[in-house]
């Protein structure tokens, strides 16, 4: 069992009567890439403010590398590097004298400070362009060079507060690549941000799912899906050659299956609803034995793509346009977790 690096216990903030984090468990191991997940205002950097003792809880800690993040930050923040959700820089500065200003505000030694900074520019990928003035630089470009920035104190925790906001896919793809390989390489612990499901599926261990201040369902991908969609029908799909019209001459056959709870026929197509999974298989030999002439056939999954889409995507497109969506949001999930 690995050793907690950062553990949260009974973590509330309440702005006011609103309640921003709702007493929030987690326990994140060393090493772990770890992925907050959640719509708009789930609470996600208000939990990152309360681990780096930015703000205090309203009750509750958290635990940073072995010391309170409220009452010992000084500790925290030399062991923990933050990239928040946007990073400035001086445009009229070379990227490589933003990085040296920064290492200076964190006290390196001037005389290791020129040797480091070039070392993180290589390990960011930016050796060749870290000449150039920031203000020439593409937002990709920029975001490594803010994973620069917390890279220079050596933190044993990185934190990245929406890291891949606004790059594009391949710049997005590169820079969560970099970070398992820094994580893997270095031990390093890595807590990351985001409301995009995708990007964090590429490279997290674990993931949790915030909404409204309180996480909702923590582990890896796979188990993760199976606590969300579990009691969910599973259905496949045949199309074949010929048209059924009517019952399907084997129906009552199949319907014997263990496992198979409706056949419907529509056309050349049959819906099976099915109460276990990986059915599929089954399914496709027992009519190909009964002569039927199988052109494809498809199973819904309960996958990332389907979390995504349910609880995600709606909730996004929502938000960009109104800010009540949370609500909206909320409701679906909830309804789906009461069926
Ligand atoms: N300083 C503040 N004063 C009052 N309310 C706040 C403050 N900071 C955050 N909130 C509220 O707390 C809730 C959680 O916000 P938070 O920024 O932590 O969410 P988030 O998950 O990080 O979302 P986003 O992705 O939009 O940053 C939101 O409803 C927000 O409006």
């Amino acid at each position: 069992m690995m050793s907690s690096i950062i553990q949260l216990k009974n973590l509330s903030k309440n702005y006011g009567t609103k309640v921003a984090v709702d007493n929030l468990n987690l326990d994140i191991s060393k090493g772990e890439i770890f992925g907050l997940l959640g719509p708009n205002g789930a609470g996600k950097t208000t939990t990152i403010l309360m681990m780096l003792g930015l703000t205090e809880p309203s009750s509750g800690n958290a635990m940073v590398c072995g010391f309170d993040a409220t009452s010992n930050p000084i500790n925290v923040k030399k062991r923990v590097g933050y990239m928040p959700d946007s990073v400035g820089f001086y445009d009229n500065l070379t990227a490589l004298e933003n990085l040296e200003y920064i290492g200076r505000l964190n006290g390196i030694d001037e005389k290791e400070l020129s040797y480091r900074a070039v070392e993180v520019m290589e390990i960011v990928g930016l050796g060749q362009d870290m000449h150039l003035k920031t203000g020439a630089y593409s937002r990709g470009m920029k975001q490594r060079l803010g994973l620069a920035d917390v890279l220079i104190k050596r933190p044993e925790v990185i934190i990245l507060d929406e890291p891949t906001l606004g790059i594009d896919p391949s710049g997005v793809r590169d820079f969560l690549l970099l970070i398992k390989q820094l994580s893997r390489e270095n031990g390093l612990t890595v807590l990351l941000s985001s409301h995009h499901l995708h990007h964090v599926q590429q490279v997290c261990d674990q993931v949790g799912i915030f909404v409204k201040g309180k996480l909702l369902v923590k582990g890896n991908i796979a188990s993760l899906s199976e606590k969300l969609f579990a009691g969910q029908d599973h259905v496949t799909w045949v199309d074949l050659e010929e048209k059924i019209t009517g019952i399907l001459p084997h129906e009552n056959e199949l319907l014997a299956l263990e496992g198979i709870k409706a056949i419907k026929v529509e056309g050349q197509s049959i819906e099976f609803t099915c109460n276990r999974r990986n059915m599929t298989p089954l399914i496709v030999r027992t009519l190909a034995e009964r002569g039927y002439n199988i052109l494809g056939v498809r199973q819904r999954n309960y996958g990332l793509e389907e979390i995504y889409q349910k609880y995600f995507e709606n909730s996004l497109t929502e938000n960009t346009v109104n800010e009540k969506s949370s609500s909206v949001f909320k409701k679906s999930f909830f309804s789906r977790f009461s069926k």
